[in-house]
């Protein structure tokens, strides 16, 4: 298969399809983020997650309350403890999310080319020819034929209870629809209209008790901003992050609106990371613009150095042991085109094989990486940075250089703040990165504390690091210091079974006040 294929290394030989692949070590450079809920909440369901490669658990507070989450999140630490695997904790917003007020749950049958009404007025039953939504400003903002979509929290696409209705006419606070297809409307519904998002504000009231309380509480190391909207969104949440002590939690942003796609490029400047809501966002767009949105996207993230994630992916595993062929491809595309994470929402959530959505998407992210363009993405990249680069970025793209150059198995990187780390992955190298944190000891004069192992959790959704906590030992011990984390990381790499006799590690490190690269060679 030659030319044209820009992303992946030529030639691509047609029978590596037939050869089965080599068993990785570590689980897929690419993150995978696995949103915990019922059909993913005990102890050992969680310990077989980690163990399949999930390194952040998402907790969406769309749905159920701050004491279920709790629980989980208390199962997720056992988890850990139990697998001896770190993982990260991104906390989910509700946002301007209007849910259809349905207390009673009874399913509502819709037919196609009826008629039904949306009313503000609560105290109406749901039925086919009203639905009540507690939001009166519905009717200023839709006018005849626009869209609105109404569908099951976290909709897949293929359940038969979602609905597009088109809008007739508004009439004081009702709006009259036209029905388009026909659906049975059950369980938890959302109503989608993206005006809305644009009128509310992106911090609902909810949002702020959450994340003072459980976010607070927990040290949460990412929100995930839904329905961000531009850079003021970001700006609010992290003035609201800082005035309530989580001065470390990252923010990042969730792209889901055609209001946030237009302010993409300032919302990436303030924002510590990107997930494309594909599964909002694909209600908007035009399906044949979906694509270019995702590859625009994530080359700005690139560019950027900064991790962007890309959610919904293989939806029918929600209730299906393998993929489509779609899914399947997708997957391995988002992996192409330069995706730091694949975020997993109903498949893990309440979906039937939640450690086997998580396999199979880790299998395809591996195999993908092993073919991706890695020297085409380098180049791509230090075209992009121009010259003169700084200091630190010249160093940082000379190691993936030197580890693309001599076949390294490994890089191994310091750090504390974890910038050492994340610019070396901005320069994607093929290959595993140790990052060995070294914990950084503060004291405000009537306690000392040590700063890193957050530090270190945010590395768990950066593409292709593994943060390993080296002990404080190690960050004050001097000229040995090094030694000890880079034994710390050899050990690691041996007993994962990455590293063999003779293997060339590249070392990226500070000895006395110089950045230097180096190239060693393991020994068993
Ligand atoms: N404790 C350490 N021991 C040895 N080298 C280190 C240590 N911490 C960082 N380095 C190295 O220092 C160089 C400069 O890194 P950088 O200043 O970005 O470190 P960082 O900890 O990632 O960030 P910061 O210094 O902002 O906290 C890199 O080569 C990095 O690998
Ligand atoms: C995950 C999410 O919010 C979305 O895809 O829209
Ligand atoms: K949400
Ligand atoms: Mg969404």
């Amino acid at each position: 298969m030659q030319g044209g294929h820009m992303e992946v290394e030529e030639p691509l030989r047609l029978s590596s399809v037939l050869t089965s692949s080599k068993p990785s070590h570590l689980p897929s450079l690419t993150k995978l983020v696995g949103t915990l809920g019922p059909n993913s909440r005990s102890v050992e369901t969680i310990e077989a997650c980690l163990n399949a490669g999930m390194s952040v658990a998402r907790f969406d507070f769309s749905w159920l309350d701050s004491d279920y989450h709790q629980e989980t999140l208390q199962n997720l630490r056992l988890a850990m403890k139990n697998a001896k695997k770190l993982c990260a904790v991104m906390l989910d917003t509700v946002g301007p999310e209007i849910p259809i007020c349905n207390q009673n749950g009874k399913p509502i049958e819709l037919k196609a080319d009826d008629h039904i009404t949306i009313t503000s007025d609560v105290s109406r039953e749901p039925s086919a020819e009203f639905l009540p939504v507690d939001y009166s400003g519905l009717s200023k903002i839709l006018k005849k034929g626009d869209t609105v979509f109404l569908g099951q929290y976290l909709f897949t696409g293929s359940e038969n209870n979602s609905v597009w209705l088109e809008v007739l006419e508004t009439n004081g606070q009702d709006v009259m629809c036209l029905i388009k297809n026909t659906a049975t409307l059950a369980g938890f519904i959302l109503m989608h209209v993206s005006q809305v998002y644009e009128s509310l504000p992106n911090l609902s009231d909810k949002d702020k008790k959450v994340i003072s309380e459980w976010g607070s509480r927990n040290n949460v190391d990412f929100i995930s901003l839904s329905y961000t909207r531009n850079v003021e969104d970001v700006r609010e949440l992290r003035a609201f992050l800082r005035t309530n002590n989580l001065h470390e939690t990252q923010v990042f942003a969730k792209i889901e609106t055609v209001e946030g796609l237009k302010h993409f490029c300032e919302i990436l400047q303030e924002a510590d990371g990107i997930i494309l809501g594909r599964g909002n966002l694909g209600i908007d767009l035009p399906p044949e613009k979906v694509f270019l949105f995702q590859k625009s996207a994530v080359y700005k993230c690139n560019m950027a150095g900064k991790p962007v994630i890309i959610t919904r992916v293989v939806d029918s595993m929600t209730g299906n042991l393998r993929p489509t062929r779609a899914e399947a491809t997708d997957v391995a595309n988002a992996v192409l085109d330069g995706a730091d994470g694949i975020l997993l929402g109903a498949e893990t959530l309440r979906g039937l094989y939640p450690i086997e959505t998580i396999k199979i998407v880790g299998r395809i992210c591996a195999e993908a990486e092993t073919v991706r363009n890695h020297s085409v993405h380098f180049k791509r990249i230090s075209k992009h940075v121009g010259e003169p680069m700084s200091h630190a970025e010249s160093v940082a793209s000379s190691a993936v250089r030197a580890a693309i150059k001599v076949k390294a198995a490994l890089i191994v990187v310091f750090t504390s703040s974890g910038r050492a780390a994340r610019l070396i992955a901005k320069y994607r190298p093929p290959v595993p990165v140790f990052a060995v944190v070294i914990p950084r000891l503060r004291s405000n004069s009537l306690k000392w504390t040590f700063t890193g192992s957050a530090q270190a959790r945010h590395l768990l959704g950066v593409r292709g690091i593994y943060p390993i906590l080296a002990s404080p030992n190690v960050a004050t011990s001097g000229a040995s210091s090094e030694e000890s984390g880079l034994n710390l990381a050899l050990n690691h790499g041996k007993s994962v079974g990455l590293l063999k006799p003779n293997d060339q590690i590249v070392v990226f490190q500070k000895i006395g006040d110089s950045s230097v690269v180096k190239i060693v060679e393991f020994q068993a």
